[in-house]
């Protein structure tokens, strides 16, 4: 089984509304966010790839569009951890690339969070 994964970089702001008032997430907030895009294949096509890293530009636009330099909880119909993160930008990307086993989020250098079905 072969494994590649790129890394996509977006900023937004967020608050986490279902957590207590003293905690610190209950503020608004911003984040230097870190995804990882991972997917898998058995087989290479004929150029020795996965899925040619080029390709996945598609998946920074998405980025770009749809999170980057906004308040997260506007975009997200769901709390705007990074766990639901990661789902959502799993779903939005294996509508392109079936192959996608994962994604990851960071908030922080010390913390991720994955999506996998
Ligand atoms: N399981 C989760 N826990 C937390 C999430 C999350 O998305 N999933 N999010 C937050 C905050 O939004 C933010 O990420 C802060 O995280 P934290 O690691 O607490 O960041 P700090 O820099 O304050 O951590 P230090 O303890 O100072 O290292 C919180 N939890
Ligand atoms: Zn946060």
């Amino acid at each position: 089984m072969f494994t590649i994964a790129k890394q996509f970089h977006f900023s937004a702001s967020h608050t986490i509304e279902g957590v207590p008032d003293d905690h610190p997430c209950k503020r608004l907030h911003g984040h230097n966010y870190i995804v990882e895009l991972i997917l898998q294949s058995e087989s290479l096509n004929d150029a020795g790839f996965v899925v040619d890293y080029h390709d996945l530009a598609t998946f920074k636009k998405i980025i770009d569009t749809e999170l980057d330099h906004r308040h997260l909880n506007d975009v997200l119909p769901c709390p705007t951890t990074a766990e639901h993160l990661a789902r959502y930008l799993y779903q939005r990307a294996s509508k392109f690339w079936p192959n996608v086993v994962a994604v990851r989020i960071s908030e922080t250098p010390k913390t991720w969070a994955e999506y996998r079905e």
